[in-house]
């Protein structure tokens, strides 16, 4: 007896499959469960087997792979805006460290919820996530709905506090990784070569090879940090952290910014992802990173924001259209960065570079059901030449209506479906206080 197969139809006005495929007819897209099981042109026809279950009619809808952010502080949306206009080491040292001192768990967890909030209002499906108290971020997402990349930032040059650290990302891979049907994964994460000593290094990527997750790490975000390591050591930060052994793991390395010739030819040997976050660098005044010189050189690289503290927004939309017209402009070269460059840095690339398997990223069948619904109707697609084009250089977080992650609805019409969006809004204000060790808030907030 042939076995029936229950699946959900979404219909939209328009699709963007990948860079390559796009649609600007209604689709229908077919879902099994959590994955997509195949899509096409014009209205569904049932497959033999094939039970609808849910239909879901959106033809004022265009959809959209989800956005993938690849790097970022998630619960530093409770320092935005306090310490602005700052380098890099300022930045950290004398604002954002003396608050970090500060950190309670309830602030890690409800400032993940609003970042989390943050993200789905401008179509993020999936984002990577470096910070403190991390069981409490791994609830705070488990609950919203979106895929995250978690790791405990590991810091020090004490022994005894390097060994506790290591324990402490122990217990947290064995809690968290693979969690809820893989929304969620662990991998280590290493601050910067200028935290964590070689030796330090080293441990992290055998903790690493013994548990069979990844790292992430801060690598040559400043001139002054590559400066520090060539007159210290003879090498880059980037050729430091190969010396350590951490590029035997799949390792994902943020900033890059001054990464020379021969670091980039690191990075492409050891097929180590990189995160590129223009926003982040331009705000503290670290340059911009080579991309141009990366891409062309095989090295996978993805786009994040950074934490909401030195960019000052969470928003992919923003970082996508600053990707696709920073590089032009620096290069005085038009047609570096293209859309579809842009659009796959957001998207499939991102999800490549935060250890997700192949389809990840785009709508192609047997890809998850991670969808970003936008408003048809929004000027921005009235009328439309190009639909990779209106998505990347004029379309914005305004335009997003809905996201489905893992076929779950996690926004309907802006509204998340499993957050307190009142509560988070109202914990954010009071919890500044606990941060800046204030005790009143102003009644402008309340
Ligand atoms: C130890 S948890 C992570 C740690 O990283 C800090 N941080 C935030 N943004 C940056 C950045 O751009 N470069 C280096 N470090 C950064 C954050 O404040 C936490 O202390
Ligand atoms: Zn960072």
């Amino acid at each position: 007896m042939k076995q029936e197969r229950a699946v959900t139809v979404l219909e939209v006005g328009g699709a963007i499959v990948d860079r390559e495929t796009v649609y600007r007819q209604p689709v229908h897209i077919v879902l099994e469960g959590p994955s997509i099981v195949r899509l096409g042109e014009g209205a569904y026809a049932a497959q033999p087997g094939e039970v609808v279950v849910r239909r879901w009619r959106k033809l004022d809808r265009i959809a959209i792979p989800g956005l993938v952010n690849v790097h970022g502080h998630a619960a530093m949306t409770l320092l935005r805006g306090a310490g602005d206009d700052l380098p890099l080491m300022v930045w950290l040292q004398e604002r954002i460290f003396p608050m970090e001192a500060r950190l309670t768990r309830e602030c890690v967890y409800w400032g993940t919820q609003l970042a989390c909030w943050e993200m789905l209002l401008s179509g993020t499906t999936a984002y990577a996530d470096m910070y403190m108290m991390m069981d409490a971020a791994a609830e705070a997402v488990a609950e919203s709905g979106m895929r995250a990349l978690l790791s405990i930032g590991l810091a020090g040059t004490d022994p005894a506090v390097q060994a506790e650290k290591l324990r402490e990302s122990r217990a947290f891979v064995q809690a968290w990784h693979g969690a809820l049907d893989g929304r969620i994964q662990v991998a280590l994460g290493p601050h910067a070569p200028y935290t964590c000593p070689e030796p330090f290094l080293t441990q992290i990527a055998d903790l690493a090879a013994e548990l069979g997750v990844g790292i992430q790490i801060h690598l040559s975000e400043t001139r002054g940090e590559v400066d520090q390591f060539l007159a210290q050591e003879g090498l880059t930060p980037i050729g430091l952290a190969e010396r350590a052994g951490l590029f035997r793991v799949p390792t994902l390395a943020a900033h890059c910014v001054h990464a020379t010739q021969n670091d980039i030819e690191i990075l492409r040997a050891h097929d180590v992802r990189v995160a590129h976050n223009p926003q982040s660098n331009l705000k503290l005044g670290s340059g911009i990173m080579p991309l141009g010189q990366m891409l062309s050189r095989g090295v996978t690289v993805g786009l994040g924001t950074d934490g909401a503290a030195s960019n000052n927004n969470l928003d992919m939309f923003e970082e996508l259209r600053l990707a696709a017209t920073l590089h032009k402009g620096v290069n005085e070269d038009a047609t570096a960065v293209d859309a579809a460059t842009a659009f796959a840095l957001a998207t499939e690339w991102g999800a490549r570079a935060l250890f997700m398997p192949e389809g990840f990223g785009t709508l192609r069948p047997g890809a998850p059901c991670d969808i970003v619904l936008l408003d048809a109707h929004s000027p921005h697609f009235a009328p439309s030449h190009d639909l990779l084009s209106d998505v990347v250089y004029a379309a914005g977080a305004d335009d997003v209506r809905d996201v489905i992650v893992a076929g779950e609805w996690v926004m309907q019409n802006r509204e998340p479906t499993a957050l307190d969006t009142e509560r988070i809004r109202y914990e954010a204000r009071r919890l500044k206080d606990v941060l800046t060790g204030h005790t009143s808030s102003s009644n402008v907030e309340s």
